[in-house]
Protein backbone atom coordinates (compact mmCIF):
# COMPACT_ATOMS: atom_id res chain seq x y z
CA UNK A 1 0.00 0.00 0.00
CA UNK A 2 1.68 2.73 -1.02
CA UNK A 3 1.45 5.87 1.34
CA UNK A 4 -1.60 8.26 0.40
CA UNK A 5 0.67 11.86 -0.64
CA UNK A 6 -0.20 14.65 1.55
CA UNK A 7 -2.57 17.73 -0.51
CA UNK A 8 -2.96 21.06 0.42
CA UNK A 9 -5.57 23.06 -1.33
CA UNK A 10 -3.48 26.35 -0.54
CA UNK A 11 -2.61 28.67 -2.75
CA UNK A 12 0.69 30.12 -1.77
CA UNK A 13 -0.35 33.16 -3.76
CA UNK A 14 -3.76 34.65 -2.06
CA UNK A 15 -3.32 38.14 -0.70
CA UNK A 16 -4.24 36.81 2.44
CA UNK A 17 -1.36 34.01 2.58
CA UNK A 18 1.07 36.68 1.39
CA UNK A 19 -0.21 38.97 4.17
CA UNK A 20 0.58 36.59 6.55
CA UNK A 21 2.53 33.21 5.32
CA UNK A 22 2.95 31.87 8.54
CA UNK A 23 0.14 29.59 8.78
CA UNK A 24 -0.04 28.23 5.58
CA UNK A 25 3.69 27.96 6.26
CA UNK A 26 3.36 25.85 9.57
CA UNK A 27 0.34 23.68 7.27
CA UNK A 28 3.00 22.63 5.19
CA UNK A 29 5.68 21.65 7.25
CA UNK A 30 2.96 19.65 8.86
CA UNK A 31 2.04 17.83 6.32
CA UNK A 32 4.83 16.29 5.21
CA UNK A 33 8.53 16.28 3.42
CA UNK A 34 6.74 16.67 0.15
CA UNK A 35 3.17 18.29 0.04
CA UNK A 36 0.89 18.55 -3.09
CA UNK A 37 -0.53 21.51 -4.45
CA UNK A 38 -3.28 21.24 -6.54
CA UNK A 39 -4.14 24.92 -7.03
CA UNK A 40 -1.78 25.80 -9.26
CA UNK A 41 -0.73 21.29 -10.14
CA UNK A 42 2.93 22.13 -8.44
CA UNK A 43 4.41 20.56 -5.13
CA UNK A 44 6.02 21.89 -2.59
CA UNK A 45 9.13 21.40 -0.12
CA UNK A 46 9.01 23.32 3.32
CA UNK A 47 11.02 21.46 5.70
CA UNK A 48 14.65 22.60 6.55
CA UNK A 49 15.93 19.61 5.38
CA UNK A 50 14.14 18.78 2.09
CA UNK A 51 14.50 22.94 1.20
CA UNK A 52 18.89 22.30 1.44
CA UNK A 53 18.80 19.54 -0.13
CA UNK A 54 16.54 20.77 -3.29
CA UNK A 55 18.87 23.80 -3.28
CA UNK A 56 21.85 21.43 -3.21
CA UNK A 57 21.13 19.11 -6.06
CA UNK A 58 20.94 21.11 -9.08
CA UNK A 59 20.81 18.33 -11.37
CA UNK A 60 17.56 17.17 -10.10
CA UNK A 61 16.27 20.42 -9.45
CA UNK A 62 16.84 22.53 -12.16
CA UNK A 63 16.25 26.43 -12.76
CA UNK A 64 16.56 26.73 -16.18
CA UNK A 65 13.31 26.06 -16.86
CA UNK A 66 12.88 29.74 -14.82
CA UNK A 67 12.44 29.63 -10.58
CA UNK A 68 8.48 31.15 -11.02
CA UNK A 69 5.50 28.92 -11.90
CA UNK A 70 5.78 29.78 -15.62
CA UNK A 71 7.94 26.88 -17.07
CA UNK A 72 10.03 27.94 -19.90
CA UNK A 73 9.95 24.53 -21.44
CA UNK A 74 6.08 25.29 -22.61
CA UNK A 75 5.56 29.09 -21.82
CA UNK A 76 7.22 31.95 -22.80
CA UNK A 77 9.18 33.69 -20.31
CA UNK A 78 8.33 37.63 -19.73
CA UNK A 79 11.45 38.67 -20.56
CA UNK A 80 14.95 37.05 -21.57
CA UNK A 81 15.80 34.75 -18.74
CA UNK A 82 18.65 35.45 -16.31
CA UNK A 83 21.77 33.86 -16.93
CA UNK A 84 22.51 33.23 -13.41
CA UNK A 85 18.97 32.63 -11.56
CA UNK A 86 17.43 30.82 -14.62
CA UNK A 87 20.29 29.24 -15.82
CA UNK A 88 22.20 25.94 -14.69
CA UNK A 89 25.48 25.09 -15.31
CA UNK A 90 27.39 24.90 -17.47
CA UNK A 91 25.51 27.97 -19.03
CA UNK A 92 25.34 29.50 -15.07
CA UNK A 93 29.17 29.21 -14.99
CA UNK A 94 30.61 31.75 -16.41
CA UNK A 95 28.00 34.84 -15.41
CA UNK A 96 28.17 33.10 -11.65
CA UNK A 97 32.13 33.53 -11.58
CA UNK A 98 31.99 37.27 -12.96
CA UNK A 99 29.67 38.42 -10.28
CA UNK A 100 31.01 36.30 -7.82
CA UNK A 101 33.92 38.21 -8.23
CA UNK A 102 32.60 41.62 -9.05
CA UNK A 103 30.39 41.31 -6.47
CA UNK A 104 33.09 39.84 -4.00
CA UNK A 105 34.04 40.71 -0.01
CA UNK A 106 37.38 42.07 -1.79
CA UNK A 107 35.55 44.00 -4.43
CA UNK A 108 33.58 45.80 -1.57
CA UNK A 109 36.18 46.41 0.58
CA UNK A 110 36.74 49.97 -1.55
CA UNK A 111 33.03 50.90 -0.98
CA UNK A 112 33.02 50.23 2.92
CA UNK A 113 34.39 53.74 3.98
CA UNK A 114 32.08 55.44 1.78
CA UNK A 115 28.89 54.00 2.30
CA UNK A 116 29.92 54.10 6.36
CA UNK A 117 29.91 57.82 5.45
CA UNK A 118 26.49 58.11 3.21
CA UNK A 119 24.76 56.02 6.02
CA UNK A 120 26.15 58.29 8.66
CA UNK A 121 24.71 61.61 6.15
CA UNK A 122 21.62 59.54 5.87
CA UNK A 123 21.30 59.68 9.44
CA UNK A 124 22.06 63.14 10.69
CA UNK A 125 19.58 64.08 7.97
CA UNK A 126 16.82 62.17 9.23
CA UNK A 127 17.57 62.90 12.73
CA UNK A 128 16.80 66.05 14.55
CA UNK A 129 18.16 66.49 18.10
CA UNK A 130 16.08 64.94 20.36
CA UNK A 131 13.19 61.74 19.56
CA UNK A 132 12.17 61.76 15.86
CA UNK A 133 9.10 59.82 14.15
CA UNK A 134 9.46 58.95 10.53
CA UNK A 135 8.91 56.28 8.34
CA UNK A 136 11.63 54.08 7.88
CA UNK A 137 10.28 52.53 5.01
CA UNK A 138 11.03 55.48 2.61
CA UNK A 139 13.71 57.82 5.19
CA UNK A 140 15.68 54.72 5.95
CA UNK A 141 15.19 51.03 4.24
CA UNK A 142 14.79 52.66 0.78
CA UNK A 143 17.06 55.86 0.74
CA UNK A 144 19.86 54.54 1.71
CA UNK A 145 20.00 51.34 -1.00
CA UNK A 146 18.63 53.77 -3.38
CA UNK A 147 21.66 56.32 -2.05
CA UNK A 148 23.99 53.87 -2.29
CA UNK A 149 23.69 51.24 -4.69
CA UNK A 150 22.93 52.70 -8.53
CA UNK A 151 26.00 55.01 -7.41
CA UNK A 152 27.96 51.62 -7.03
CA UNK A 153 26.49 49.99 -10.46
CA UNK A 154 27.71 52.98 -12.28
CA UNK A 155 23.70 54.33 -13.27
CA UNK A 156 23.15 57.65 -14.55
CA UNK A 157 21.60 59.89 -12.23
CA UNK A 158 18.11 60.24 -14.60
CA UNK A 159 15.31 57.72 -14.34
CA UNK A 160 16.37 55.94 -10.96
CA UNK A 161 12.87 56.13 -9.95
CA UNK A 162 12.11 52.90 -12.27
CA UNK A 163 14.02 50.73 -10.21
CA UNK A 164 11.47 49.63 -7.30
CA UNK A 165 8.98 48.98 -9.57
CA UNK A 166 10.56 46.91 -11.90
CA UNK A 167 12.30 44.89 -9.25
CA UNK A 168 9.01 44.23 -7.47
CA UNK A 169 6.75 43.47 -10.92
CA UNK A 170 9.86 41.50 -11.51
CA UNK A 171 9.39 39.92 -8.36
CA UNK A 172 5.82 39.47 -8.84
CA UNK A 173 5.84 37.54 -12.11
CA UNK A 174 7.33 34.69 -10.70
CA UNK A 175 3.96 33.85 -9.34
CA UNK A 176 0.93 33.00 -11.69
CA UNK A 177 0.27 35.80 -14.64
CA UNK A 178 -3.29 35.79 -13.85
CA UNK A 179 -2.51 36.75 -10.51
CA UNK A 180 -4.12 40.54 -9.41
CA UNK A 181 -0.43 41.48 -8.63
CA UNK A 182 0.80 40.93 -11.66
CA UNK A 183 -1.98 42.22 -13.62
CA UNK A 184 -1.70 45.35 -11.55
CA UNK A 185 2.24 45.80 -12.92
CA UNK A 186 1.63 44.33 -16.51
CA UNK A 187 1.09 48.11 -18.18
CA UNK A 188 4.06 49.78 -16.58
CA UNK A 189 6.30 47.31 -16.67
CA UNK A 190 7.08 47.47 -21.31
CA UNK A 191 8.55 51.38 -19.96
CA UNK A 192 10.17 50.39 -16.55
CA UNK A 193 12.27 47.23 -18.41
CA UNK A 194 12.78 49.48 -21.25
CA UNK A 195 14.42 51.90 -19.23
CA UNK A 196 16.58 48.79 -16.87
CA UNK A 197 17.66 47.77 -20.54
CA UNK A 198 19.55 51.02 -21.35
CA UNK A 199 21.36 51.38 -18.54
CA UNK A 200 22.36 48.23 -18.76
CA UNK A 201 24.42 49.35 -22.45
CA UNK A 202 27.97 49.96 -21.93
CA UNK A 203 27.74 53.77 -23.23
CA UNK A 204 24.97 54.59 -20.03
CA UNK A 205 27.20 53.04 -17.31
CA UNK A 206 30.18 54.96 -15.23
CA UNK A 207 33.89 54.16 -16.00
CA UNK A 208 33.93 52.90 -12.73
CA UNK A 209 31.23 50.53 -10.89
CA UNK A 210 30.37 46.96 -10.51
CA UNK A 211 28.61 47.64 -14.49
CA UNK A 212 32.22 48.60 -15.60
CA UNK A 213 33.18 45.67 -14.12
CA UNK A 214 30.76 43.05 -15.96
CA UNK A 215 31.72 45.05 -18.87
CA UNK A 216 35.50 44.70 -18.66
CA UNK A 217 34.99 40.87 -18.19
CA UNK A 218 33.64 40.99 -21.45
CA UNK A 219 36.32 42.43 -22.80
CA UNK A 220 38.73 39.89 -21.06
CA UNK A 221 36.45 36.97 -22.93
CA UNK A 222 35.48 35.99 -19.53
CA UNK A 223 31.41 36.65 -20.89
CA UNK A 224 30.24 37.67 -23.94
CA UNK A 225 29.40 41.09 -25.40
CA UNK A 226 25.82 40.13 -25.69
CA UNK A 227 25.62 38.33 -21.97
CA UNK A 228 26.92 41.49 -20.43
CA UNK A 229 24.02 43.72 -20.61
CA UNK A 230 22.15 40.84 -18.76
CA UNK A 231 24.55 40.10 -15.89
CA UNK A 232 24.03 44.27 -15.39
CA UNK A 233 20.13 43.93 -15.69
CA UNK A 234 20.64 40.61 -13.13
CA UNK A 235 22.22 43.77 -10.72
CA UNK A 236 19.37 45.79 -10.96
CA UNK A 237 16.31 42.84 -10.82
CA UNK A 238 17.92 41.33 -7.82
CA UNK A 239 19.77 44.14 -6.02
CA UNK A 240 17.32 47.08 -5.33
CA UNK A 241 13.93 45.87 -3.81
CA UNK A 242 15.57 43.11 -1.93
CA UNK A 243 17.96 44.97 0.20
CA UNK A 244 15.27 47.66 0.42
CA UNK A 245 13.21 44.61 2.44
CA UNK A 246 15.90 43.24 4.02
CA UNK A 247 16.81 46.48 5.77
CA UNK A 248 13.38 47.27 6.57
CA UNK A 249 12.91 43.42 8.18
CA UNK A 250 15.44 44.17 10.22
CA UNK A 251 14.71 47.96 11.26
CA UNK A 252 11.58 46.24 12.48
CA UNK A 253 12.67 42.93 14.32
CA UNK A 254 14.59 45.03 16.30
CA UNK A 255 12.09 47.44 17.00
CA UNK A 256 9.41 45.06 18.06
CA UNK A 257 11.95 42.82 20.28
CA UNK A 258 12.11 43.82 23.65
CA UNK A 259 15.60 44.44 24.84
CA UNK A 260 17.44 43.74 21.21
CA UNK A 261 18.47 47.71 20.36
CA UNK A 262 20.10 47.90 23.96
CA UNK A 263 21.70 44.51 23.37
CA UNK A 264 23.00 45.94 19.81
CA UNK A 265 24.31 49.14 21.30
CA UNK A 266 26.07 47.54 23.85
CA UNK A 267 27.70 44.54 21.49
CA UNK A 268 27.98 46.33 18.50
CA UNK A 269 29.75 43.41 16.88
CA UNK A 270 26.66 41.67 16.74
CA UNK A 271 25.26 43.78 13.82
CA UNK A 272 26.08 41.51 11.18
CA UNK A 273 24.68 38.42 12.90
CA UNK A 274 21.20 40.73 13.48
CA UNK A 275 20.54 40.97 9.68
CA UNK A 276 21.88 37.71 8.88
CA UNK A 277 18.68 36.69 12.02
CA UNK A 278 16.50 38.87 10.66
CA UNK A 279 17.39 37.70 6.69
CA UNK A 280 16.27 34.01 8.41
CA UNK A 281 13.26 35.49 10.52
CA UNK A 282 11.71 37.61 7.65
CA UNK A 283 12.83 36.33 4.75
CA UNK A 284 12.46 38.85 2.15
CA UNK A 285 12.87 35.99 -0.53
CA UNK A 286 10.04 33.60 0.46
CA UNK A 287 10.04 31.37 -2.39
CA UNK A 288 11.13 30.54 -5.91
CA UNK A 289 10.80 27.33 -7.82
CA UNK A 290 12.64 24.35 -9.24
CA UNK A 291 11.76 22.09 -11.59
CA UNK A 292 12.97 18.26 -11.99
CA UNK A 293 14.79 16.76 -13.82
CA UNK A 294 14.30 13.38 -13.40
CA UNK A 295 11.88 11.76 -11.03
CA UNK A 296 13.16 13.11 -7.80
CA UNK A 297 12.36 10.73 -4.48
CA UNK A 298 11.64 12.97 -1.83
CA UNK A 299 10.80 11.67 1.64
CA UNK A 300 9.06 8.69 1.07
CA UNK A 301 7.60 9.89 -2.41
CA UNK A 302 8.63 10.73 -5.75
CA UNK A 303 7.84 13.47 -7.68
CA UNK A 304 7.56 13.13 -11.32
CA UNK A 305 10.26 14.35 -13.72
CA UNK A 306 9.11 17.61 -15.31
CA UNK A 307 7.34 19.28 -12.30
CA UNK A 308 7.47 22.78 -10.55
CA UNK A 309 8.44 22.21 -7.24
CA UNK A 310 7.82 25.25 -4.38
CA UNK A 311 11.31 25.43 -2.65
CA UNK A 312 9.97 27.37 0.33
CA UNK A 313 12.63 29.05 1.89
CA UNK A 314 10.70 31.28 4.48
CA UNK A 315 9.11 28.14 5.64
CA UNK A 316 12.40 26.51 6.04
CA UNK A 317 14.08 29.77 8.05
CA UNK A 318 11.63 28.66 10.61
CA UNK A 319 11.07 25.17 10.71
CA UNK A 320 11.79 23.76 14.23
CA UNK A 321 13.15 20.73 13.47
CA UNK A 322 16.27 23.03 12.54
CA UNK A 323 16.10 26.15 14.33
CA UNK A 324 14.89 26.29 18.69
CA UNK A 325 12.32 28.56 19.06
CA UNK A 326 12.28 29.43 15.47
CA UNK A 327 10.09 32.24 15.62
CA UNK A 328 11.99 34.18 18.28
CA UNK A 329 14.10 37.15 16.50
CA UNK A 330 17.12 36.18 18.89
CA UNK A 331 20.08 38.12 18.46
CA UNK A 332 22.23 35.45 20.62
CA UNK A 333 21.54 32.65 18.03
CA UNK A 334 23.81 31.23 15.36
CA UNK A 335 21.56 31.95 12.07
CA UNK A 336 24.19 30.49 9.98
CA UNK A 337 23.11 28.09 7.43
CA UNK A 338 19.80 29.79 7.28
CA UNK A 339 18.55 29.73 3.67
CA UNK A 340 17.57 33.38 3.18
CA UNK A 341 19.91 34.11 0.45
CA UNK A 342 19.70 30.43 -1.04
CA UNK A 343 21.98 27.76 -0.60
CA UNK A 344 23.69 25.97 -3.32
CA UNK A 345 24.90 27.10 -6.17
CA UNK A 346 22.43 29.58 -7.13
CA UNK A 347 23.08 31.04 -3.41
CA UNK A 348 22.22 34.67 -3.41
CA UNK A 349 25.85 36.28 -5.09
CA UNK A 350 25.17 39.62 -4.14
CA UNK A 351 24.59 38.88 -0.48
CA UNK A 352 28.02 40.45 0.43
CA UNK A 353 26.56 43.56 -0.97
CA UNK A 354 23.33 43.33 1.16
CA UNK A 355 25.30 42.83 4.47
CA UNK A 356 27.58 45.77 3.75
CA UNK A 357 24.63 48.31 3.03
CA UNK A 358 22.78 47.08 5.93
CA UNK A 359 26.20 47.09 8.38
CA UNK A 360 27.08 50.62 7.34
CA UNK A 361 22.96 51.89 7.66
CA UNK A 362 22.64 49.71 11.57
CA UNK A 363 26.20 51.08 12.60
CA UNK A 364 25.44 54.78 11.83
CA UNK A 365 22.06 54.27 13.46
CA UNK A 366 23.42 52.38 16.71
CA UNK A 367 26.13 55.27 17.12
CA UNK A 368 23.04 58.05 17.20
CA UNK A 369 20.01 56.60 18.33
CA UNK A 370 19.50 55.32 22.33
CA UNK A 371 15.88 53.69 21.57
CA UNK A 372 14.38 52.42 18.25
CA UNK A 373 10.46 51.53 18.85
CA UNK A 374 7.42 51.56 16.52
CA UNK A 375 5.30 54.62 16.46
CA UNK A 376 2.37 53.36 15.15
CA UNK A 377 1.10 49.87 13.28
CA UNK A 378 3.50 48.67 10.73
CA UNK A 379 1.55 48.53 7.12
CA UNK A 380 2.31 45.19 4.90
CA UNK A 381 3.43 45.70 0.47
CA UNK A 382 2.24 42.59 -0.86
CA UNK A 383 4.57 40.74 -3.04
CA UNK A 384 4.06 37.23 -4.93
CA UNK A 385 8.14 36.83 -4.08
CA UNK A 386 8.95 39.73 -1.15
CA UNK A 387 7.80 40.01 2.15
CA UNK A 388 8.10 43.54 2.82
CA UNK A 389 6.66 46.45 4.48
CA UNK A 390 4.44 49.38 2.80
CA UNK A 391 5.41 51.88 5.88
CA UNK A 392 7.31 50.96 9.21
CA UNK A 393 6.25 53.72 11.85
CA UNK A 394 9.29 54.52 13.89
CA UNK A 395 10.28 56.49 17.03
CA UNK A 396 14.29 56.68 16.97
CA UNK A 397 15.37 58.46 20.27
CA UNK A 398 18.87 60.16 20.21
C1 LIG B 1 18.46 41.02 1.66
C2 LIG B 1 18.84 41.05 0.37
C3 LIG B 1 18.78 39.82 -0.53
C4 LIG B 1 18.11 38.64 -0.39
C5 LIG B 1 17.18 38.19 0.76
C6 LIG B 1 18.44 37.83 -1.56
C7 LIG B 1 17.98 36.52 -1.76
C8 LIG B 1 18.40 35.71 -2.78
C9 LIG B 1 18.04 34.32 -2.91
C10 LIG B 1 17.12 33.54 -1.97
C11 LIG B 1 18.66 33.85 -4.02
C12 LIG B 1 18.64 32.39 -4.53
C13 LIG B 1 17.72 32.23 -5.68
C14 LIG B 1 17.55 30.75 -6.05
O1 LIG B 1 18.07 29.87 -5.34
O2 LIG B 1 16.87 30.49 -7.06
C15 LIG B 1 19.40 34.94 -4.60
C16 LIG B 1 20.10 34.86 -5.78
C17 LIG B 1 20.62 35.98 -6.42
N1 LIG B 1 20.79 37.23 -5.87
FE1 LIG B 1 20.19 37.82 -4.06
N2 LIG B 1 19.27 38.53 -2.39
C18 LIG B 1 19.51 39.74 -1.80
C19 LIG B 1 20.31 40.75 -2.30
C20 LIG B 1 20.93 40.72 -3.53
C21 LIG B 1 21.75 41.80 -4.06
C22 LIG B 1 22.08 43.10 -3.32
C23 LIG B 1 22.14 41.41 -5.32
C24 LIG B 1 23.01 42.10 -6.34
C25 LIG B 1 23.87 43.08 -6.01
C26 LIG B 1 21.56 40.08 -5.55
C27 LIG B 1 21.71 39.35 -6.71
C28 LIG B 1 21.34 38.03 -6.85
C29 LIG B 1 21.54 37.27 -8.07
C30 LIG B 1 22.16 37.78 -9.38
C31 LIG B 1 21.08 35.97 -7.79
C32 LIG B 1 21.12 34.76 -8.72
C33 LIG B 1 22.40 33.97 -8.34
C34 LIG B 1 22.57 32.67 -9.14
O3 LIG B 1 21.54 32.16 -9.61
O4 LIG B 1 23.72 32.19 -9.25
N3 LIG B 1 20.84 39.69 -4.45
N4 LIG B 1 19.25 36.06 -3.81
C1 LIG C 1 16.91 37.51 -5.39
C2 LIG C 1 16.83 36.54 -6.47
O1 LIG C 1 17.70 36.86 -7.55
C3 LIG C 1 17.18 37.35 -8.70
C4 LIG C 1 15.88 37.81 -8.77
C5 LIG C 1 15.42 38.32 -9.98
C6 LIG C 1 16.27 38.37 -11.11
C7 LIG C 1 17.56 37.90 -10.99
C8 LIG C 1 18.46 37.94 -12.17
O2 LIG C 1 19.51 37.26 -12.12
O3 LIG C 1 18.11 38.64 -13.16
C9 LIG C 1 18.04 37.37 -9.79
Amino acid sequence: MTAVLPTLDLDPFDPEVLRDPLPAQAALRDAGPLVRLPRYGTWAIARYAEVHAALSDWQSFESSAGVGLTNFRTETPWRPPSLLLEADPPHHDAPRAVLAKVLGPRALRTLRGDWLADAQALVSDVLGQGTVELDAVPALAAAFPLRVFPDAVGLAREGREHLLPYGDHAFNAFGPTDNPLVLAGNAAMPEHAGWVAQQCERENLAPVGFGADIWAAADRGELTPAQAPLVVRSLLTAGVDTTVHGIGAVLHALAVTPGAWQLLRERPELVRVAFDEAVRWESPVQAFFRTTVRDVPVGDAVVPAGEKVLVFFAAANRDPRRWADPDAFDLTRDPSGHVGFGMGIHQCVGQHVARLEAESLLTALLARVTSLELAGEPVRHLNNTLRSWESLPLRLTC
